[in-house]
Order: C-alpha cells, then sequence, then structure tokens
C-alpha cells in the first residue's frame, strides 16, 4: 500500500489536517506500506515556503516521519505532458468565457430552473475563432470533458458512494495564465507515484467522483485507488476549520506546551467509540481501524484534549521527561511535582519554588503560627513523614487545625494557594530554603 499526505503550504496545519495525516501514517504503518508526504503548492500566491517548512516541523512534532516527500511544483513539466495527453484525447478543451460572463450564464439558467452549471458553449467555438482570439491577446483556460455517468465506488469510511458527473460543471484544469489546478496535479501525482489509497477530508468527496473520470480518462484504465473520506472535524462550536483562519493550529498547542501523545491520542479517538489515551503514533498503529471512525463530523474540543494532556503528564515516568526537565530536576522532584501540572512548562516555576529563590509576601497577621512554625522546624535530613509531624506540632501550639493551620504554611513556603502535596515537596525545599522563607513571610 501506498498512501500520502497532501497538505497546501497556505497556513499552519491545523487539527482536522493533522487527523488525515495521522490516519494516512497509521495505515501506512500498520500494513506496512509506503506514506509520502506531498506538498501541493501549485497555488503560487497562497503557497509560502515558511509554511511548507512549518508544515514539515509539526508533522515531526506529532511523531510522523514520511518516507518520500515532494513539491508539485517541481513536477510542472509532468503536468505538462499529461494535459497534452488529455487534449490528444480531445478530453481537455480551450474556453474564453470571462469570469463575468460566466456569472451571468450561472444566472440565466438559475432563472430558467436548470442548474447552474457550465453549458460547454466552448465546445461549438471551431478553431479559427479560437486562433483569432489568442492573436487578439487572449489566453484560454481548459476544461475537462466529463462523462455523462455516474462515478461510483465503495469508500474506505463511508460506504457505497456516488457521484453524478452530469450534475456537474465540467472541471477547468488549467487556468488561463497557464498554471494546473489541484484537481488535475492531484490525479498526475496519485497515478505517477503509484498510490494505492487516498485517506482524505470529506470535503474532497465530490472530487473524487470528477478525479476518478479524469484518472481512467488519462490512463485508458479503470481506476485502482481505494478512496477513504473522514468526516471534517469542527472547533468546539461546530465552526469550520480552516489553515487561512489559523484556526486551532498544531503550531499553538505546540506553543503552548501540550504533548503530542496527547493530541494524537486524542485524534485517533474522535468520531470512535474509543475513550482517548494519550498515545504516539507508534503505539497507536496497532490499534488503529480506520472503518471504526465514525460518519458523522467530530468537534475537537480544546478542554478535552487539555483533559488528557493533564491525565497523561500525571503519569509520565521520570524517564520520559528527564530530558526536558529543568537541569538539576531528579526523580523525587518529578514525582511531587507532576501531578500538578496541566502543561510540561509549568514544571519550570515548581522547580524555582522547591530549589531556587521565590518573593514570599509577609504575612503580619499570621506572625503567631510562623513563628511557633519556625521554631518548632525538625532538623534535617527529612523525608515524608516530616511535614506531618511537624504541622501536627504547629498545630498544636498554635491551636490551629485544617485550611487555617496549612494555608498560611504553604503561602510561606511556596508564595502559592494550592500546589504540590507538601509531605513530598517539603523535603526538596529543604531546611535552610523553609527558614527564611517562613522568616520572610512574619515580616
Ligand atoms: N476540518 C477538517 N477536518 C478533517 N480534515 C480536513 C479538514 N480540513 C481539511 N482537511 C483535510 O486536510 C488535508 C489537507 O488539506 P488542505 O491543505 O487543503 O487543508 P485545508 O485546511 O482545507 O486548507 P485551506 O484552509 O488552506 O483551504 C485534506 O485531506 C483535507 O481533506
Amino acid at each position: 500500500m501506498k498512501v500520502r499526505f497532501a497538505p497546501s503550504p497556505t497556513g499552519w496545519l491545523h487539527v482536522g489536517n493533522a487527523r488525515i495525516a495521522l490516519a494516512n501514517w497509521l495505515e501506512a504503518r500498520k500494513r506496512g506500506g509506503t506514506f509520502i508526504l506531498r506538498l501541493d503548492d501549485t497555488d503560487t500566491e497562497r503557497s509560502k515556503p515558511e509554511f511548507a517548512q512549518g508544515i514539515e516541523e509539526d508533522l515531526r512534532w506529532l511523531g510522523l516521519d514520511w518516507d518520500e516527500s515532494f513539491r508539485q511544483s517541481d513536477r510542472i513539466e509532468r503536468y505538462v505532458a499529461a494535459a497534452e495527453v488529455l487534449k490528444k484525447k480531445g478530453l481537455l478543451y480551450p474556453c474564453l468565457e470571462t469570469e463575468e460572463e460566466l456569472n451571468y450564464k450561472r444566472e440565466m439558467r438559475r432563472k430558467q430552473g436548470r442548474a447552474p452549471i457550465y453549458d460547454r458553449g466552448a465546445l461549438k467555438m471551431t478553431a479559427e475563432q479560437l486562433a483569432r482570439a489568442i492573436e487578439n491577446g487572449k489566453s484560454p483556460h481548459w476544461r475537462f470533458k466529463l462523462n455523462t455517468r455516474t462515478v461510483t465506488w465503495q469508500d474506505g469510511v463511508l460506504g457505497a458512494r456516488n457521484v453524478k458527473l452530469p450534475s456537474l460543471s465540467d472541471p477547468v484544469l488549467i487556468r488561463a495564465d497557464g498554471s494546473f489546478l489541484y484537481t488535475f496535479t492531484s490525479v498526475v501525482d496519485d497515478l505517477e507515484t503509484g498510490i494505492t489509497h487516498v485517506i482524505r477530508g470529506e470535503d474532497h468527496v465530490t472530487n473524487t467522483g470528477i478525479q476518478i473520470d479524469i484518472l481512467e480518462g488519462l490512463s485508458g484504465r479503470p481506476n485502482r485507488i481505494h478512496f477513504a473520506h473522514m468526516p471534517l472535524l469542527t472547533d468546539s462550536e461546530g465552526g469550520a476549520l480552516s489553515k487561512r483562519l489559523g484556526s486551532v493550529s498544531l503550531r499553538q498547542f505546540r506553543r503552548d506546551g501540550i504533548e503530542p501523545a496527547a493530541l494524537t491520542g486524542y485524534l485517533a479517538a474522535l468520531g470512535t467509540s474509543n475513550d482517548p489515551v494519550a498515545a504516539s503514533p507508534r503505539d497507536l498503529a496497532q490499534g488503529w481501524d480506520i472503518t471504526r471512525v465514525s460518519h458523522s463530523p467530530a468537534r475537537f474540543d480544546t478542554k478535552q484534549l487539555l483533559a488528557l494532556n493533564r491525565r497523561h503528564l500525571h503519569a509520565l515516568p521520570f524517564e520520559a521527561v528527564r530530558e526536558r526537565l529543568p537541569d538539576g530536576a531528579d526523580e523525587p522532584f518529578w514525582l511531587a511535582v507532576r501531578g500538578n501540572l496541566d502543561l510540561l512548562a509549568e514544571v519550570r516555576d515548581w522547580h524555582e519554588i522547591a530549589r531556587g529563590e521565590i518573593t514570599v509576601a509577609p504575612q503580619p497577621e499570621e506572625a503567631a503560627l510562623l513563628q511557633a512554625a519556625l521554631q518548632s522546624l525538625p532538623p534535617e535530613p527529612w523525608d515524608e513523614t516530616s511535614w506531618p509531624t511537624w504541622t501536627a506540632a504547629v498545630g498544636q501550639a498554635a491551636q490551629r487545625k485544617g485550611k487555617a493551620l496549612f494555608l498560611p504554611l504553604r503561602r510561606a513556603l511556596t508564595g502559592e494557594d494550592h500546589g504540590p502535596d507538601l509531605k513530598t515537596f517539603l523535603p526538596l525545599i529543604g531546611r535552610a530554603r523553609a527558614a527564611s522563607r517562613l522568616q520572610r513571610a512574619i515580616g
């Protein structure tokens, strides 16, 4: 099997694109196939090299790799050659209508109660008329002559599908400026690179009908590519995602410090009956089954992603994060703080609190309690029994318990109202820092 992920480098990848990339990668890896990254950059105005580079970076961050990659802009001569084949077969014909004329024709058809599709007026143009127009400085755009049939296929996600070609306009494959449209370049590449399975978003279903017709016209053989269209992801309000709008981008999640395994686990489970579990693409491959993806659009809920990210961090062993922790952060530190993190980046603050210098706000109203605490601070070495033993003694001396006892101490020791269990965290702070912080909190 050979699959491809074919984004246009016109913006940062969003989670919908990522889901398609992941699905292709998982299919390829599960079935020992080949995964190609193809950059569909024939739209020269909107495609940008920095987006192309960004797509590769974001995919690598997700944990995806590819066996081959190429850009469509490097294959223009292949598209020129394929267009010649279609022209020779009489399947690609020149058209001279302006946008205005086409709008007018569409409007007229609508008024007559007919579908507003292209009337193939250009097929009536003679060679002389075309030559004269070209002499007068006009350049034609080129349309593919669709068959008058219904294209059918067994979709890998959606089941039996069909597209009635007579209800569609002949698609433009070459613009008047000579540039090629995606509808065409994609078919040429899929054929020439031996793609066996096309897995993409449901936005391409109609395209698939058209592309199967072009593919068969071009190759002269019945289509052998399997198509699977995954329902589109929406944002949590049901709104459409677009690279152009910069919606829920991988880049943003990466900057925010989301764990890629949380994102891939969430994306793989969305729209299936599986509970999401954070997992790297490699760990997801075995359990992946595209036929279990539901037919209805799925909502991408950032809150659910964050919850999964949190659960994932809370269970991560030290070895899995050690290289991403601040210098000097050891296993006891990680085990003490991980249960308190929403994002790994927050670990830096806790490291400062445990081992560095922090600002401690004076609590003059708690001076008596803090004084008692300072005086009964036990000698080191400290372990997990130090905090309960110490606070029991302080509570008795100051006649305090519960929040009235623990909150002023936590504030003095960490500068925060909430945080890791002090049973494990206090030994990390150590006696010298604890004493100095209590002193400063007394004022
Ligand atoms: N919301 C979505 N959910 C799932 N898949 C999507 C979604 N949007 C795009 N895709 C898929 O992502 C792949 C890459 O497509 P493409 O680069 O055209 O993305 P796009 O977001 O539609 O781009 P743009 O917003 O620039 O038009 C295609 O397979 C497409 O079907």
